[in-house]
């Protein structure tokens, strides 16, 4: 360990870590489920680690918040009810409530201590819950899959962290399979997927579930994120069988003068162009090659 430097060392990515320079530490605790730490980067901004992970920072959390929150709410006209399950942090809820259809917004995070540290050091990320059509659920996921009416949402986020600890099952077959009987017909999900140039067996397994249990569009889409391992990360989109979704194109644009985007700020990254080219892959990532 070099002093004054924070390494993002994982079995996840053998071999790597990308590494901040730290200026302060200014918080580490314990929750029911993992560590969590705060410190004051010396060139991004404040940064939340859980369990020795990079979860954002504040320089660069609006590259994923606004990706993995645009592309599947751009893809269907008219959203109107929307589940986050993670995102305790609140940047997908600040992304969510731009869009004027939206009329409610549930979200599931498992560990209130990120929400709670997440309003105390993230003010311009957690702003999110303070929108009046959100609902926060402290508990787990899966449950609250399980328990929510066929066919209830338009679009559901997962936003987790990676596939060890409390994430884990966030990843597997049977949650895949409540997320398409909680969403309606032409509904839509958005997850995580980690990188396709450390997780291609992950991703691979993602996508042949998603391809069983979803019978709309499934497809992958990336972007870069400069403090995730390898700089980027990725995103699985599904849609349920009924009225048609193409993921590749932004056909409910977040229009600029919207009064929800003047009280979150401007877009920092997302845009139509950026939208289309999300989905565009290297040879070796792609359906010939390996999966989509
Ligand atoms: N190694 C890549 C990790 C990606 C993490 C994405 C992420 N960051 C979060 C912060 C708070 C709650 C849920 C989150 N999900």
């Amino acid at each position: 360990v070099i002093p004054g430097w924070f390494s993002e060392i994982s079995t996840l990515w053998p071999g790597e870590a990308h590494s901040l320079k730290v200026e302060k530490l200014l918080f580490h605790g314990k929750s029911d489920y993992q560590n969590i730490t705060v410190f004051q980067s010396s060139t991004y901004g404040k940064v939340l680690v859980l369990d020795g992970v990079i979860q954002l920072t504040e320089r660069d959390e609006c590259a994923y918040q606004e990706m993995i929150t645009h592309l599947p709410l751009c893809s269907i006209p008219n959203p109107k009810k929307v589940l986050v399950i993670g995102g305790g942090d609140g940047g997908v809820l600040r992304e969510v409530a731009r869009h004027s259809s939206i009329e409610k917004i549930d979200i599931c995070e498992i560990d209130k201590m990120v929400v709670d540290v997440s309003q105390h050091f993230f003010p311009s990320v957690a702003v999110g819950f303070e929108d009046p059509r959100v609902t926060l659920h402290i508990g787990d996921g899966v449950a609250f899959l399980k328990a929510a009416p066929e066919g209830t949402y338009d679009a559901i986020i997962v936003d987790s962290s990676d596939p060890i600890g409390p994430a884990r099952e966030l990843f597997e077959k049977p949650f895949f399979e409540s997320l398409a009987k909680a969403l309606r017909p032409g509904g839509v999900m958005c997850t995580q997927a980690e990188s396709i140039w450390l997780h291609m067996h992950i991703i691979e397994n993602i996508v042949a579930n998603c391809r069983q249990i979803f019978k709309g569009c499934v497809d992958y889409a990336w972007t870069t994120v400069p403090t995730y391992p390898s700089g980027v990360i990725g995103f699985m989109l599904c849609a349920t069988e009924g009225p048609a979704v193409d993921f590749k194109h932004s056909i409910n644009p977040i229009d600029a003068d919207d009064s929800h985007v003047k009280t979150k700020g401007p877009l920092k990254f997302y845009n139509s162009e950026i939208h289309s080219a999300a989905f565009c892959l290297p040879s070796f990532a792609r359906k010939n090659e390996s999966f989509v």
